[in-house]
C-alpha cells in the first residue's frame, strides 16, 4: 500500500480562474491532476459547496478534508476524524471579514482514492466554489460559476444562512435553468444530489437540528398545494425536476469566537460543541463508502480522464456566444414591461391603419395615407409612453427606436399593398408607353413618306425604346424583380400623361373659346 499522503501537503488547486468576467481553465493543473495513473481510470464522485459570499463555505470543506483524510488516506473508521483541540483548521483557504475570499473554482490537490462497498474503486473531488452576490460579479458570473459547479459534481451543497428563503429558490432556479441550457439534449433529470445546508438555524424547537429538521424544513418549502400562486408552484416544480435527489441539513450556530473573532484560527476548542456534533453527523452522512454517489452523466459513471473533457466543453460553451445574457431581476422586468407596451402600441397602430387601409379598403391617395400613418404613429407612441414601465426611460427609448422602426416597416407594406389597389396607375403606364410607340411609328411612316431620314431614324428610336420599357416593365411587375426601374418608369409615363392630358384639355379649351368667339361674333351678324 502506498504511504499515505498528509494534507499538508495538498492545497487549493484554481482550475477555473476569473478573468474580466470571463472565465479560464487553468487546463494543464486540471490535465496533471485528473489524468494521473492511479486517478484517470476511476470513477469520480465530486463534492462541491455552493451559495452565497462569507457564509463559511471554504470553512467546511476544511472539516471535509479532514474526514476524507482520516477516512482514505489513513483506513480509519469511526474515531474521531475532527483532530486535536487546538490545531488550526487548515485546506482551502478562508477567514473572517466582510470581503470575498474564493474566487473561480478550486480543485483540493489530492484526490482522495476510495473504494465502495460493491468493490468499486472511485476517487473523491472536493469542489470550492467563488460565493455569489459579491460585490464584483455579474448575474453572469454568479450564474456561470454555481451552473458549472453543479454540472461537474455529483453532490452540491447549497449553503445557506439562517433558513430557506424564496430569493435562494428563485436564485436556485434561475442558476440551474442557465446549467441545463448548457447541456443542451440531457434526458432525465440534469443534475444528481442537491443537498440544501442551512447555517446557523436558531429555530430548533419548530425543525430539529440535524437531516430530519432539515427535510421537514425543505419539504414545507416545496410542498404544492391547491390555490398557490402559479408563480410559486412553477418554481418548486423547477427545482424538483432538475435534481435526482434533494435534502437539507439544519447546522446550529457555531459561537461567537467563529462569527466575529478576527484572531480565530479555526481552533475546535473555539467552536461550540453543538456544532462539532453535528458536523460529524452531516460529514460522514455525505462522504463515508456507503453514502458517496459517484457522478453519472446521461446514465454512465464518469471516470477522471471524461471529466477533464467536459470541463473544456462547458467551458467552450460558457464562453460562446451560444447562451442568452442570464438578467437581474429588474432588467428582465423591464424588459418584459417594455416588451408588452410596444406589442400593445403596435396593436394601436395595427387597428388604426387597417381602418383605412386594410384588406378590404379601397386605394387610398399615397399622401393621404402618409398622414394616417402619421396619425397612427402618434396614437401608437402615445400608448407607448403612458403604459407604466419598470427600468426607466433610458432603457425605454431603446424599446421607442424599435417601434418607430417596426412601424415605418408596417407602413411601406401597406404603401405597395396600396399600390397594388390601384389598378388605373396599373393600366396607365402600359397605355402610355403604347402610344408613345404608335407616335413613333406614325413619325417613321410619315418620315418615309415626305422622304426625311431623320424623322425614319428618331421615330424608330422612339418606338424601340418604349417597347424595351414596356417589356422591362412588364418583367419587373410579374417577377417582382427591378422594383425600383418600374416606379421610375410609372413616375415617367405619369409624367407624360399629365403633359399629354394638359396639352389636350388646353387644345380643348382653346377650341372652346374659339368656338364661342365664332359663335357670338355670327350671331352678331345674324342680329345686325
Ligand atoms: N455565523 C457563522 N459563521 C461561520 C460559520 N462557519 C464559518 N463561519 C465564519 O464565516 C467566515 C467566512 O468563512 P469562509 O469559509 O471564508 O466563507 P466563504 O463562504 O468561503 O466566503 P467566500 O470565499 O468569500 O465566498 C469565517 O470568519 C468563519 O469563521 C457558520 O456556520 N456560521
Ligand atoms: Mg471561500
Amino acid at each position: 500500500m502506498s504511504k499515505p499522503q498528509s494534507l499538508k501537503s495538498g492545497r487549493g488547486l484554481h482550475v477555473v480562474i476569473p478573468s474580466e468576467h470571463r472565465f479560464v481553465l487553468a487546463e494543464d493543473a486540471l490535465s496533471k491532476l485528473l489524468l494521473e495513473d492511479d486517478v484517470r481510470d476511476r470513477a469520480v464522485i465530486v463534492v462541491s459547496v455552493a451559495g452565497a459570499f462569507r457564509k463559511g463555505k471554504s470553512f467546511l470543506l476544511d472539516f471535509f478534508l479532514r474526514y476524507l483524510d482520516y477516512t482514505y488516506n489513513h483506513g480509519m473508521d469511526g474515531g474521531d476524524w475532527m483532530g486535536s483541540e487546538d490545531e488550526p483548521l487548515e485546506g482551502f483557504s478562508w477567514r473572517g471579514g466582510s470581503e470575498r475570499d474564493t474566487s473561480g473554482l478550486l480543485l483540493w490537490s489530492q484526490p482522495f482514492k476510495a473504494t465502495l462497498p460493491n468493490g468499486e474503486k472511485v476517487v473523491i473531488l472536493l469542489m470550492d466554489t467563488q460565493g455569489t452576490f459579491d460585490s464584483e460579479s455579474t448575474v453572469r458570473d454568479n450564474a456561470t460559476i454555481f451552473a458549472l459547479s453543479t454540472m461537474i459534481s455529483s453532490i452540491q451543497i447549497y449553503n445557506l444562512s439562517q433558513n430557506i428563503e424564496e430569493d435562494d429558490l428563485q436564485h436556485l432556479q434561475l442558476f440551474t435553468e442557465y446549467g441545463r441550457l448548457a447541456l443542451q439534449n440531457s434526458v432525465g433529470k440534469p443534475f444528481q444530489r442537491l443537498q440544501f445546508l442551512v447555517r446557523d438555524w436558531s429555530f430548533p424547537y419548530e425543525h430539529p437540528f440535524g437531516a430530519e429538521g432539515g427535510q421537514q424544513l425543505l419539504d414545507k418549502w416545496l410542498e404544492i398545494h391547491e390555490g398557490q400562486h402559479e408563480e410559486l408552484q412553477t418554481l418548486r416544480k423547477h427545482v424538483a425536476a432538475c435534481f435526482e435527489q434533494l435534502a437539507c441539513f439544519l447546522m446550529p450556530h457555531p459561537g461567537l469566537t467563529v462569527a466575529t473573532n478576527p484572531h480565530f484560527t479555526g481552533k475546535l476548542t473555539d467552536i461550540s460543541p453543538d456544532f462539532k456534533t453535528h458536523l460529524k453527523q452531516f460529514i460522514p452522512m455525505l462522504l463515508a463508502p456507503e453514502h458517496l454517489v459517484p457522478k453519472l452523466l446521461g446514465g454512465q459513471r464518469v471516470k477522471a480522464r471524461d471529466l477533464l473533457v467536459y470541463f473544456k466543453v462547458y467551458m467552450n460553451i460558457f464562453n460562446g456566444s451560444e447562451l442568452p445574457e442570464p438578467k437581474t431581476i429588474l432588467e428582465a422586468t423591464a424588459e418584459a414591461n417594455n416588451l408588452s407596451a410596444l406589442a400593445e402600441a403596435k396593436e394601436v397602430y395595427d387597428t388604426l391603419m387597417e381602418e383605412v387601409a386594410g384588406g378590404t379598403r379601397p386605394y387610398l391617395q399615397p399622401k393621404m395615407l402618409e398622414q394616417e400613418h402619421r396619425r397612427a404613429k402618434d396614437k401608437a407612441l402615445h400608448a407607448f409612453n403612458s403604459k407604466r414601465k419598470m427600468g426607466g426611460q433610458e432603457i425605454a427609448n431603446t424599446y421607442i427606436a424599435q417601434l418607430i422602426k417596426e412601424l415605418d416597416e408596417q407602413y411601406e407594406q401597406l404603401r405597395a399593398h396600396n399600390e397594388g389597389k390601384n389598378i388605373f396607375k396599373m393600366a396607365i403606364t402600359p397605355a402610355v408607353l403604347a402610344v408613345i410607340m404608335l407616335l413613333g411609328y406614325l413619325l417613321g411612316v410619315l418620315g418615309s413618306a415626305v422622304g426625311v431620314q431623320t424623322f425614319v431614324a428618331v421615330g424608330q428610336m422612339i418606338t424601340i425604346t418604349a417597347g424595351g420599357m414596356l417589356a422591362l416593365w412588364g418583367y419587373s411587375r410579374i417577377s417582382g424583380n427591378l422594383r425600383d426601374i418600374a416606379v421610375q418608369i410609372d413616375e415617367g409615363a405619369d409624367t407624360i400623361k399629365n403633359y399629354l392630358t394638359a396639352a389636350a384639355l388646353g387644345q380643348v379649351n382653346q377650341r372652346a373659346v374659339a368656338a364661342a368667339a365664332g359663335y357670338y361674333s355670327g350671331d352678331d351678324k345674324k342680329h345686325s
